[in-house]
């Protein structure tokens, strides 16, 4: 593909990306891998050019661009080179017209915006949501250790205490070490994160919004192996996703169960105040993430938000409901606004007798109200908030 038929493709792509995340449709990623698929010509100098030109214009545009055609000019404001393919040669496109409209550039939409700055995110804290994110993996303690593992490329060690960090784009999934389960591919904040549950071996410990288990695994390696480890989510393909992850990963503890939306606590009940720790990974707008998904800011509006902070409140009472007296509950999400994160804390202290917060011994984090945040900028992770509580 000549470089102009890579930008008009990008322009077409882009075009459906935005169609999408206003009907919240199939995410960016599948629309490319689905293109890839169904046009073979494109070679894989094609396919990277195609893939960085789509996420260097979603990056470039703040609120959802009206068009294609509108983001790729954005991106050509700041790329010179960009803007000389608007030549109208063949399968390239159009040239320019006086007076194009351009796609607005900032960092997310107004309203959106607001809400950062509200959370004390602006300036290069905002700018940072939208870096090219780092490629973290996690050495499974339960079969090998940071510091005599022999890897094929070196990493550099991150501040969590099993963490390297690698090249972007490095393709671990073909190591002989991940498919032995050595290692796992996971940000340094998400193993902070797990950090704060402070699991030991023998507890009796609830992932309550496990998902596909890369918390689980973790706990599943500071309990080595000994104790009780109960995964649970809503969603039974993410879940049906754990138990291969868990095999490769030599975790034994591991049991899952599925729950009913609404009815969460049919599935755990016989789990009432047991347990030693819950930890709540809950579902968010994703804030701390748009450095991996950066059209994931189009998608959002106050409605879906308003439904976010909810559930994240209910799932706080349901996770309190399994805290034995002397437990703890661990409330994380991968948000930077205090709505999601430091103020949703503060109400559940305020409401939950016999729940205080508990200072935690993190290595990297700022305090944010209650709890600690981790930022790309300051801290070089995926953004979160992480609060801990104790039951008396
Ligand atoms: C942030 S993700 C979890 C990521 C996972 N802990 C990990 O480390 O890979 C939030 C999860 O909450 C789940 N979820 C949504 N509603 C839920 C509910 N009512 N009860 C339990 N889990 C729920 C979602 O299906 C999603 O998997």
């Amino acid at each position: 593909m000549t470089p102009a038929a890579r930008v008009q493709t990008s322009i077409e792509l882009l075009d459906a990306i935005i169609a999408s995340a206003r009907s919240k449709g199939a995410p960016a990623d599948r629309i490319l891998a689905e293109w890839f698929r169904s046009n073979r010509f494109a070679g894989s100098k094609d396919r990277r050019a195609i893939r960085e030109l789509v996420y260097a214009a979603i990056r470039a545009c703040g609120p959802v661009p009206e068009t294609g055609r509108a983001a790729m000019l954005r991106l050509a404001e700041t790329d010179e080179h960009i803007r000389d393919l608007f030549d109208g040669s063949n399968y390239g496109p159009a040239e320019l017209v006086n007076e194009e409209p351009v796609a607005a550039g900032g960092i997310a939409p107004d309203w959106l915006d607001r809400k950062l700055a509200g959370s004390d995110i602006s300036g290069p804290e905002a700018q940072a949501l939208l870096d090219r994110a780092p490629l973290d993996i996690r050495v499974n303690t339960l079969k090998a250790e940071r510091a005599t593992l022999a890897l094929p490329v070196e990493g550099t060690p991150t501040s969590a205490p099993n963490g390297l960090r690698l090249e972007a784009g490095t393709q671990v999934e073909q190591w002989p070490d991940w498919r032995e389960g050595k290692v796992e591919i996971q940000d340094t904040g998400s193993q902070i994160a797990c950090l704060a549950v402070g699991a030991q071996p023998g507890e009796n410990i609830i992932d309550l919004c496990a998902g596909g288990g890369g918390k689980t695994l973790s706990l599943a390696a500071a309990m080595d192996n000994l104790g009780r480890l109960v995964a649970s989510d809503t969603d039974r393909n993410r879940l049906s996703a754990l138990m291969p992850r868990a095999e490769r990963a030599g975790a034994t503890n591991i049991e899952t169960a599925l729950l009913n939306p609404g009815q969460e606590l049919d599935a755990l009940a016989s789990l009432e105040g047991q347990a030693d720790a819950v930890l709540i990974d809950a579902p968010c707008s994703g804030v701390g993430t748009w450095r991996r998904n950066p059209e994931a800011r189009w998608r959002l509006d106050e409605k879906e938000l308003a439904r976010l902070t909810d559930l994240q409140a209910r799932l706080l009472d349901i996770g309190a409901r399994l805290v034995k007296p002397g437990g703890r509950l661990i409330y994380v999400t991968c948000s930077l606004l205090d709505e999601e994160g430091a103020e949703q804390f503060d109400a559940f202290i305020s409401r939950s007798a016999g729940f205080s917060a508990t200072a935690m011994d993190l290595p990297a984090g700022l305090a944010r109200g209650q709890g600690i945040r981790l930022t790309p900028h300051h801290d070089g992770t995926d953004g979160f908030f992480i609060a801990r509580a104790e039951k008396s």
